[in-house]
């Protein structure tokens, strides 16, 4: 449904050249639904403008829903559909009409009945004669879904669908999101910089940092394959207590990573459930002052702080 290659864009202006996006692979299936996860400013919504034709790009190629991105843009335009940022709706105009219009503007040939089965699949029923401006924050964002939908396309691009929405909002777009795919087929691709969102609704996931994909997979797998688990241990003497018991784990086989943070230690290590009873004889021997340990399944944060280096709370 996408396939990119060495897709890239460089923006120069009066400060200067910025490489927002320096050459993105992408390969994506028929019905996947897919999170292009990322801290401000990594380059999520300049790869979404570029692959929805939007913004030219200053290298690489893409075919999108089936056609060339720079030889049939018009192409790619009619089989794809586009959630930006904030979504476009007029508050003024009644939900109704901006469904009416954009089902017009793309020659849906029954769009009384295409927007009658949109609005009870995204349960907008009742809403048609409010203006968008009088939707909740929830409505509003599933109309603005509805508008990308309204001519049937088999991939739809979400620009970060629930930003901004409270938390029980966004758990109803996810059901949303994920029935879409159920009934339609429809291949979704989302960016956003919630680590949950992804976690929780998308197939597979992209990670992209300063422009570049630095990790990619299902969720279970990239937190298999990237992070391990994740040991935290706490030590009286603060950062020196902690110091020291790095140093004195650092060499343990099964230890792949060690970060101290105050007086904590946190390690990303091998098989957690195997390697613990050893690294506690480690930290006896080396006469190391432990408070408490915990051993945790690795979150996406994990993976992204294991390929960055960096937390993508502190990196947003
Ligand atoms: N039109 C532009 N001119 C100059 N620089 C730009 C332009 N658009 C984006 N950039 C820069 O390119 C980089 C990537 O921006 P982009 O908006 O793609 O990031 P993002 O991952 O979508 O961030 P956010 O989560 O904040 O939306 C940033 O450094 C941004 O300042």
């Amino acid at each position: 449904m996408i396939e990119a290659s060495g897709l890239a864009r460089t923006f120069t202006g009066r400060h200067g050249t910025v490489e927002a996006v320096r050459g993105v692979d992408l390969r994506i299936g028929p019905g996947e639904i897919v999170g292009f996860l990322g801290p401000n400013g990594a380059g999520k919504t300049t790869t979404l403008r570029m692959l929805t034709t939007l913004l030219a790009p200053t290298a690489g190629s893409a075919t999108v829903a089936g056609h060339d991105l720079r030889g049939d843009p018009a192409g790619v335009r009619r089989r794809i559909g586009y959630v930006a940022q904030g979504g476009g709706t007029d508050p003024a105009v009644p939900a109704g009409e901006e469904l009416d219009l954009q089902a017009r503007l793309y020659g849906v040939p029954d769009p009384r009945e295409r927007i009658t089965k949109l609005c009870a699949r995204l349960e907008l029923e009742g809403m048609l004669d409010r203006p968008a401006g009088a939707l909740s924050g929830g409505q509003r964002r599933r109309l603005d879904i509805a508008l990308g939908l309204v001519h049937r396309p088999p991939l739809v691009f979400l620009d970060e669908p629930t930003t901004g929405l409270d938390p029980q909002s966004r758990g109803n777009l996810w059901e949303h999101i994920r029935r879409l795919r159920g009934e339609d087929g429809t291949t979704v691709f989302l960016t956003t910089h919630y680590l949950d969102e992804a976690d929780a609704l998308c197939d597979r996931i992209f990670i992209i940092d300063h422009g570049r994909i630095v990790a990619e997979g299902t969720p279970a797998e990239l937190k298999r394959r990237v992070a391990g688990d994740v040991v935290t241990l706490d030590l009286a003497g603060g950062p020196d207590g902690a110091a020291r018991a790095r140093s004195a784990l650092s060499g343990h086989p099964a230890v792949r990573q060690a970060t101290v943070t105050g007086g904590t230690v946190r390690l990303t290590v091998e098989d957690g459930d195997q390697a613990l009873m050893g690294l506690v004889r480690a930290l006896d021997a080396a006469g190391a002052d432990l408070v408490s340990l915990r051993l945790s399944r690795p979150t996406l944060d994990d993976v992204f702080f294991t390929v960055t280096g960096r937390s993508l709370r502190d990196a947003a």
